[in-house]
Protein backbone atom coordinates (compact mmCIF):
# COMPACT_ATOMS: atom_id res chain seq x y z
CA UNK A 1 0.00 0.00 0.00
CA UNK A 2 1.63 2.90 -1.13
CA UNK A 3 -0.57 5.66 0.88
CA UNK A 4 0.83 3.38 4.44
CA UNK A 5 4.21 3.58 2.86
CA UNK A 6 4.37 7.04 2.24
CA UNK A 7 2.76 8.11 5.71
CA UNK A 8 5.19 5.59 7.31
CA UNK A 9 8.08 7.19 5.88
CA UNK A 10 6.80 10.55 6.42
CA UNK A 11 6.56 9.72 10.13
CA UNK A 12 9.70 7.93 10.38
CA UNK A 13 11.12 10.85 8.82
CA UNK A 14 10.28 12.98 11.74
CA UNK A 15 10.00 11.11 14.52
CA UNK A 16 12.17 12.36 17.68
CA UNK A 17 14.94 11.12 18.88
CA UNK A 18 13.46 10.93 22.47
CA UNK A 19 10.70 8.10 21.41
CA UNK A 20 11.86 5.95 18.11
CA UNK A 21 15.43 5.86 16.19
CA UNK A 22 16.18 4.36 13.88
CA UNK A 23 19.27 5.49 13.19
CA UNK A 24 19.14 5.81 9.29
CA UNK A 25 15.97 8.35 9.71
CA UNK A 26 15.98 11.04 7.14
CA UNK A 27 15.59 13.70 9.66
CA UNK A 28 17.86 16.21 7.42
CA UNK A 29 14.68 16.29 5.40
CA UNK A 30 11.62 16.53 8.15
CA UNK A 31 10.63 19.95 6.35
CA UNK A 32 10.37 18.31 2.48
CA UNK A 33 8.99 15.69 2.81
CA UNK A 34 5.57 15.07 2.02
CA UNK A 35 2.49 13.12 1.37
CA UNK A 36 3.72 12.78 -2.06
CA UNK A 37 4.73 9.36 -2.14
CA UNK A 38 7.17 10.08 -4.92
CA UNK A 39 9.10 13.25 -2.66
CA UNK A 40 9.00 10.94 0.49
CA UNK A 41 10.67 7.94 -1.22
CA UNK A 42 13.42 10.19 -2.97
CA UNK A 43 14.55 11.58 -0.17
CA UNK A 44 14.50 8.47 1.97
CA UNK A 45 16.38 6.60 -0.46
CA UNK A 46 19.29 9.43 -0.99
CA UNK A 47 19.70 7.90 2.84
CA UNK A 48 22.92 6.04 3.08
CA UNK A 49 22.19 2.52 5.04
CA UNK A 50 24.79 1.64 7.53
CA UNK A 51 22.60 0.69 10.42
CA UNK A 52 21.48 -1.75 12.46
CA UNK A 53 19.09 -2.89 9.21
CA UNK A 54 22.20 -3.52 6.95
CA UNK A 55 23.56 -5.53 9.69
CA UNK A 56 20.62 -7.75 10.23
CA UNK A 57 20.46 -8.27 6.50
CA UNK A 58 23.89 -9.11 6.16
CA UNK A 59 23.26 -11.31 9.31
CA UNK A 60 20.57 -13.06 7.51
CA UNK A 61 22.13 -13.42 4.33
CA UNK A 62 18.76 -11.85 2.63
CA UNK A 63 17.22 -15.42 3.61
CA UNK A 64 13.55 -14.91 5.68
CA UNK A 65 13.27 -17.84 7.57
CA UNK A 66 9.60 -18.79 5.53
CA UNK A 67 7.09 -19.48 7.86
CA UNK A 68 3.91 -20.71 6.89
CA UNK A 69 0.40 -19.69 6.89
CA UNK A 70 -1.39 -21.63 10.47
CA UNK A 71 1.31 -22.77 11.59
CA UNK A 72 0.06 -23.12 14.45
CA UNK A 73 -3.01 -25.25 13.43
CA UNK A 74 -5.67 -23.05 14.87
CA UNK A 75 -7.23 -21.83 11.71
CA UNK A 76 -10.50 -23.26 9.62
CA UNK A 77 -9.49 -24.08 6.47
CA UNK A 78 -11.70 -26.06 3.28
CA UNK A 79 -10.63 -24.18 0.51
CA UNK A 80 -13.67 -22.38 -0.63
CA UNK A 81 -15.78 -19.44 0.26
CA UNK A 82 -16.24 -20.46 3.99
CA UNK A 83 -12.84 -20.19 4.43
CA UNK A 84 -12.99 -16.56 3.32
CA UNK A 85 -16.17 -15.62 5.43
CA UNK A 86 -14.42 -17.61 8.70
CA UNK A 87 -10.98 -15.21 8.20
CA UNK A 88 -13.16 -11.72 7.16
CA UNK A 89 -15.38 -12.33 10.46
CA UNK A 90 -12.01 -13.29 12.01
CA UNK A 91 -9.98 -10.00 11.25
CA UNK A 92 -12.84 -8.19 12.17
CA UNK A 93 -13.22 -9.64 15.04
CA UNK A 94 -9.42 -8.74 16.17
CA UNK A 95 -10.40 -5.55 18.48
CA UNK A 96 -7.30 -5.74 20.45
CA UNK A 97 -7.42 -5.14 23.84
CA UNK A 98 -4.08 -4.99 24.58
CA UNK A 99 -4.29 -6.43 28.25
CA UNK A 100 -1.75 -5.15 29.17
CA UNK A 101 -2.69 -2.64 31.53
CA UNK A 102 -3.61 -5.82 33.93
CA UNK A 103 -2.03 -8.95 34.45
CA UNK A 104 -3.39 -11.80 32.14
CA UNK A 105 -4.28 -11.74 28.88
CA UNK A 106 -8.44 -12.35 28.13
CA UNK A 107 -9.28 -13.37 24.81
CA UNK A 108 -6.33 -13.94 22.45
CA UNK A 109 -5.89 -14.31 18.93
CA UNK A 110 -5.61 -18.11 19.16
CA UNK A 111 -8.90 -18.04 21.07
CA UNK A 112 -10.40 -16.38 18.46
CA UNK A 113 -9.04 -18.33 15.70
CA UNK A 114 -9.96 -21.62 17.72
CA UNK A 115 -13.17 -20.54 18.71
CA UNK A 116 -14.59 -19.41 15.58
CA UNK A 117 -12.99 -22.36 14.20
CA UNK A 118 -14.59 -24.67 16.24
CA UNK A 119 -17.77 -23.01 15.77
CA UNK A 120 -17.89 -23.54 12.15
CA UNK A 121 -16.86 -27.52 12.40
CA UNK A 122 -20.27 -27.13 14.75
CA UNK A 123 -22.54 -25.48 12.33
CA UNK A 124 -21.59 -23.82 8.85
CA UNK A 125 -24.40 -21.42 8.73
CA UNK A 126 -22.64 -20.10 12.10
CA UNK A 127 -21.16 -16.73 10.00
CA UNK A 128 -23.91 -16.37 7.59
CA UNK A 129 -24.50 -12.77 7.33
CA UNK A 130 -28.22 -12.88 8.66
CA UNK A 131 -26.77 -14.88 12.07
CA UNK A 132 -23.95 -11.93 11.80
CA UNK A 133 -26.94 -9.41 12.31
CA UNK A 134 -28.78 -10.89 15.09
CA UNK A 135 -26.07 -12.27 17.99
CA UNK A 136 -26.41 -11.04 21.08
CA UNK A 137 -23.21 -10.78 23.65
CA UNK A 138 -24.17 -14.16 25.54
CA UNK A 139 -24.54 -16.32 21.79
CA UNK A 140 -21.44 -14.52 21.20
CA UNK A 141 -19.92 -16.06 24.02
CA UNK A 142 -21.55 -19.15 23.44
CA UNK A 143 -20.63 -19.33 19.98
CA UNK A 144 -16.65 -18.78 20.76
CA UNK A 145 -17.19 -21.32 23.39
CA UNK A 146 -16.01 -18.35 25.66
CA UNK A 147 -16.79 -19.07 29.88
CA UNK A 148 -17.76 -15.31 30.88
CA UNK A 149 -18.31 -12.06 29.04
CA UNK A 150 -15.74 -11.34 26.27
CA UNK A 151 -13.82 -8.45 26.70
CA UNK A 152 -15.24 -5.38 24.97
CA UNK A 153 -17.84 -7.48 24.16
CA UNK A 154 -20.66 -4.86 23.30
CA UNK A 155 -18.20 -3.42 20.64
CA UNK A 156 -17.73 -6.78 19.01
CA UNK A 157 -21.06 -7.18 19.11
CA UNK A 158 -22.18 -4.10 17.33
CA UNK A 159 -19.36 -4.85 14.90
CA UNK A 160 -20.55 -8.37 13.93
CA UNK A 161 -24.11 -7.00 13.16
CA UNK A 162 -22.13 -4.30 10.94
CA UNK A 163 -20.39 -6.59 8.79
CA UNK A 164 -23.81 -9.03 8.86
CA UNK A 165 -25.53 -6.13 7.50
CA UNK A 166 -22.85 -4.45 5.13
CA UNK A 167 -22.18 -8.37 3.96
CA UNK A 168 -25.77 -8.81 2.88
CA UNK A 169 -26.55 -5.27 1.48
CA UNK A 170 -23.41 -5.30 -0.89
CA UNK A 171 -22.18 -8.72 -1.37
CA UNK A 172 -25.15 -10.67 -1.03
CA UNK A 173 -23.66 -11.88 2.11
CA UNK A 174 -20.95 -13.31 1.73
CA UNK A 175 -17.17 -12.03 1.93
CA UNK A 176 -15.97 -14.55 -0.74
CA UNK A 177 -18.18 -11.89 -3.33
CA UNK A 178 -16.14 -8.95 -1.75
CA UNK A 179 -13.01 -10.82 -2.19
CA UNK A 180 -13.94 -11.16 -6.03
CA UNK A 181 -15.20 -7.74 -6.53
CA UNK A 182 -11.62 -6.72 -6.61
CA UNK A 183 -10.33 -8.58 -8.95
CA UNK A 184 -7.36 -9.49 -7.69
CA UNK A 185 -6.18 -6.70 -6.25
CA UNK A 186 -4.70 -6.29 -2.81
CA UNK A 187 -4.92 -2.53 -2.70
CA UNK A 188 -8.36 -3.02 -4.33
CA UNK A 189 -9.77 -5.00 -1.25
CA UNK A 190 -8.74 -3.11 0.99
CA UNK A 191 -9.63 0.11 -0.78
CA UNK A 192 -13.02 -1.49 -0.99
CA UNK A 193 -12.63 -2.92 2.97
CA UNK A 194 -12.55 0.80 3.88
CA UNK A 195 -14.87 2.09 2.22
CA UNK A 196 -17.90 -0.69 2.89
CA UNK A 197 -17.43 -0.87 6.60
CA UNK A 198 -16.96 2.87 7.55
CA UNK A 199 -17.19 3.72 10.97
CA UNK A 200 -16.30 7.11 12.11
CA UNK A 201 -14.74 7.54 16.32
CA UNK A 202 -13.03 9.42 18.09
CA UNK A 203 -10.88 8.02 20.60
CA UNK A 204 -8.72 10.19 22.75
CA UNK A 205 -6.38 12.58 19.92
CA UNK A 206 -6.66 10.30 17.14
CA UNK A 207 -9.85 10.04 14.76
CA UNK A 208 -10.02 6.05 13.95
CA UNK A 209 -12.15 5.51 10.84
CA UNK A 210 -12.79 1.98 9.80
CA UNK A 211 -14.48 -0.83 10.99
CA UNK A 212 -11.05 -2.37 9.83
CA UNK A 213 -9.79 1.16 11.18
CA UNK A 214 -7.50 2.67 8.20
CA UNK A 215 -5.93 5.65 8.91
CA UNK A 216 -4.81 8.22 12.45
CA UNK A 217 -4.30 11.62 12.18
CA UNK A 218 -1.04 13.14 13.63
CA UNK A 219 -0.40 16.47 14.04
CA UNK A 220 -2.71 17.13 11.42
CA UNK A 221 -1.36 14.78 8.77
CA UNK A 222 -3.48 11.43 8.02
CA UNK A 223 -1.16 8.34 8.34
CA UNK A 224 -2.36 5.08 6.92
CA UNK A 225 -1.24 1.94 8.67
CA UNK A 226 -4.71 -0.47 7.49
CA UNK A 227 -3.42 -3.28 9.42
CA UNK A 228 -6.65 -5.77 9.99
CA UNK A 229 -7.61 -4.92 6.41
CA UNK A 230 -3.78 -6.07 5.24
CA UNK A 231 -3.80 -8.93 7.73
CA UNK A 232 -7.11 -10.39 5.94
CA UNK A 233 -5.29 -9.87 2.28
CA UNK A 234 -2.28 -11.89 4.06
CA UNK A 235 -4.78 -14.16 5.55
CA UNK A 236 -5.71 -14.79 2.22
CA UNK A 237 -2.74 -15.22 0.09
CA UNK A 238 -0.85 -17.74 2.92
CA UNK A 239 -4.52 -20.11 3.26
CA UNK A 240 -5.08 -20.16 -0.65
CA UNK A 241 -1.55 -19.73 -0.97
CA UNK A 242 -1.59 -17.56 -4.05
CA UNK A 243 -4.26 -19.30 -5.58
CA UNK A 244 -8.27 -18.79 -6.41
CA UNK A 245 -9.14 -16.38 -3.60
CA UNK A 246 -5.84 -15.77 -2.41
CA UNK A 247 -4.51 -14.30 -5.83
CA UNK A 248 -3.62 -11.00 -6.12
CA UNK A 249 -0.93 -9.47 -8.77
CA UNK A 250 -0.09 -6.58 -6.64
CA UNK A 251 0.56 -8.79 -3.01
CA UNK A 252 4.17 -7.25 -2.98
CA UNK A 253 2.44 -3.76 -1.98
CA UNK A 254 1.25 -4.82 1.09
CA UNK A 255 3.42 -3.85 3.58
CA UNK A 256 3.68 -5.28 7.46
CA UNK A 257 1.08 -5.11 9.80
CA UNK A 258 1.50 -2.48 12.62
CA UNK A 259 0.78 -4.06 16.05
CA UNK A 260 2.50 -4.17 19.20
CA UNK A 261 4.50 -7.69 18.51
CA UNK A 262 6.52 -6.70 15.52
CA UNK A 263 7.93 -3.28 16.82
CA UNK A 264 9.25 -5.37 19.88
CA UNK A 265 11.04 -7.81 17.93
CA UNK A 266 12.47 -5.04 16.04
CA UNK A 267 13.77 -3.45 18.82
CA UNK A 268 15.07 -6.69 20.36
CA UNK A 269 16.92 -7.40 16.92
CA UNK A 270 18.17 -3.47 17.76
CA UNK A 271 16.45 -2.04 14.29
CA UNK A 272 14.47 0.39 16.61
CA UNK A 273 16.08 2.06 19.20
CA UNK A 274 13.75 3.81 22.09
CA UNK A 275 14.46 7.40 23.46
CA UNK A 276 15.09 6.50 27.48
CA UNK A 277 11.71 8.00 28.26
CA UNK A 278 9.84 5.49 26.16
CA UNK A 279 12.11 2.66 26.98
CA UNK A 280 11.24 3.01 30.61
CA UNK A 281 7.35 3.25 29.77
CA UNK A 282 7.95 0.25 28.22
CA UNK A 283 9.77 -1.40 30.29
CA UNK A 284 7.84 -0.92 33.13
CA UNK A 285 4.80 -1.90 31.37
CA UNK A 286 3.19 1.86 31.88
CA UNK A 287 0.19 2.69 29.40
CA UNK A 288 1.52 4.08 25.70
CA UNK A 289 -1.45 6.26 25.01
CA UNK A 290 -3.73 5.44 22.22
CA UNK A 291 -3.07 7.62 18.94
CA UNK A 292 -0.32 9.34 20.57
CA UNK A 293 3.06 10.45 18.59
CA UNK A 294 4.73 7.62 20.49
CA UNK A 295 2.92 4.68 19.46
CA UNK A 296 2.15 6.42 15.81
CA UNK A 297 6.04 6.26 15.61
CA UNK A 298 6.57 3.15 16.87
CA UNK A 299 3.64 1.45 14.58
CA UNK A 300 5.05 3.47 11.52
CA UNK A 301 8.99 3.11 12.13
CA UNK A 302 8.44 -0.53 11.99
CA UNK A 303 6.50 -0.52 8.35
CA UNK A 304 9.26 1.72 7.75
CA UNK A 305 12.48 -0.63 9.06
CA UNK A 306 10.72 -3.20 7.35
CA UNK A 307 10.41 -1.73 3.74
CA UNK A 308 14.05 -0.59 3.91
CA UNK A 309 15.39 -3.91 4.66
CA UNK A 310 13.03 -5.53 2.01
CA UNK A 311 15.12 -3.12 -0.14
CA UNK A 312 18.24 -3.74 1.10
CA UNK A 313 17.78 -7.42 0.32
CA UNK A 314 16.44 -6.76 -2.76
CA UNK A 315 19.91 -4.60 -3.43
CA UNK A 316 22.45 -6.83 -1.58
CA UNK A 317 21.26 -10.24 -2.61
CA UNK A 318 18.69 -9.82 -5.76
CA UNK A 319 16.26 -11.49 -3.63
CA UNK A 320 12.20 -9.60 -3.82
CA UNK A 321 10.82 -10.57 -0.90
CA UNK A 322 7.34 -9.75 0.48
CA UNK A 323 6.79 -8.02 3.41
CA UNK A 324 3.80 -10.53 4.54
CA UNK A 325 6.61 -12.75 4.81
CA UNK A 326 8.93 -10.71 6.88
CA UNK A 327 5.81 -9.83 8.92
CA UNK A 328 5.13 -13.13 9.27
CA UNK A 329 8.48 -14.34 10.69
CA UNK A 330 8.92 -11.24 13.13
CA UNK A 331 5.63 -12.59 14.10
CA UNK A 332 5.91 -15.46 14.76
CA UNK A 333 9.23 -14.90 16.73
CA UNK A 334 7.52 -12.48 18.52
CA UNK A 335 4.59 -14.72 19.77
CA UNK A 336 6.88 -17.20 20.99
CA UNK A 337 8.76 -14.97 22.94
CA UNK A 338 6.77 -14.96 26.19
CA UNK A 339 9.98 -12.49 27.78
CA UNK A 340 9.26 -9.92 24.89
CA UNK A 341 8.90 -6.18 26.22
CA UNK A 342 6.17 -4.21 24.43
CA UNK A 343 4.14 -1.05 24.14
CA UNK A 344 1.10 -1.57 25.54
CA UNK A 345 -2.02 1.01 24.56
CA UNK A 346 -5.32 0.09 25.62
CA UNK A 347 -6.92 0.74 22.11
CA UNK A 348 -9.37 -1.28 19.96
CA UNK A 349 -8.23 -0.14 16.65
CA UNK A 350 -4.90 -2.28 15.87
N1 LIG B 1 1.91 -8.34 12.56
C1 LIG B 1 1.05 -9.33 12.70
N2 LIG B 1 0.10 -9.26 13.64
C2 LIG B 1 -0.76 -10.29 13.73
C3 LIG B 1 -0.73 -11.40 12.90
C4 LIG B 1 -1.79 -12.23 13.29
C5 LIG B 1 -2.18 -13.57 12.79
N3 LIG B 1 -1.67 -13.92 11.55
C6 LIG B 1 -1.88 -15.27 11.16
C7 LIG B 1 -1.46 -15.49 9.80
C8 LIG B 1 -0.78 -16.65 9.67
C9 LIG B 1 -0.42 -17.20 10.94
O1 LIG B 1 -0.73 -18.54 11.05
C10 LIG B 1 -1.08 -16.26 11.97
O2 LIG B 1 -1.94 -16.86 12.87
C11 LIG B 1 -2.40 -11.61 14.35
N4 LIG B 1 -1.77 -10.45 14.60
C12 LIG B 1 -2.00 -9.50 15.66
O3 LIG B 1 -1.29 -9.97 16.78
C13 LIG B 1 -1.95 -9.53 17.96
C14 LIG B 1 -2.19 -10.72 18.84
O4 LIG B 1 -3.02 -10.33 19.87
P1 LIG B 1 -3.19 -11.14 21.23
O5 LIG B 1 -3.17 -12.60 20.89
O6 LIG B 1 -4.52 -10.66 21.75
O7 LIG B 1 -2.06 -10.72 22.09
C15 LIG B 1 -3.21 -8.84 17.50
O8 LIG B 1 -2.94 -7.46 17.45
C16 LIG B 1 -3.41 -9.37 16.11
O9 LIG B 1 -4.08 -8.45 15.29
C17 LIG B 1 0.27 -11.47 11.89
O10 LIG B 1 0.41 -12.41 11.10
N5 LIG B 1 1.13 -10.42 11.85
Amino acid sequence: MEAVRASAAWVASRSSHDNVDLQDRPVLFLSVVTFCPAVSWWYIESIACCSKIEKVVDKIQGNVPKVEWDFEGIHYFDNGPLTVQYLFILDALLLLLLASLGTDKDLSYDHLASGLKLALEKDKTALDADRLKNYTGPELRHLLNWPRPLPIEEERVRLLHEVGLELERSFGGQAANLVKSAGNSAATLIELITRHFPVQQLIGPCLAIGLFPGSFTLKGHQVFLYKRAQIFVADLWGAFKGQNYGEFHDINSITIFADYIVPAVLRELGILKYGSNLSCSIDSNCEIVPGSEEEMEIRACSIYAVEKMRDLISKKFGKQLLSIDIDLWLWSCGVQNMALSHHRTLSIYY
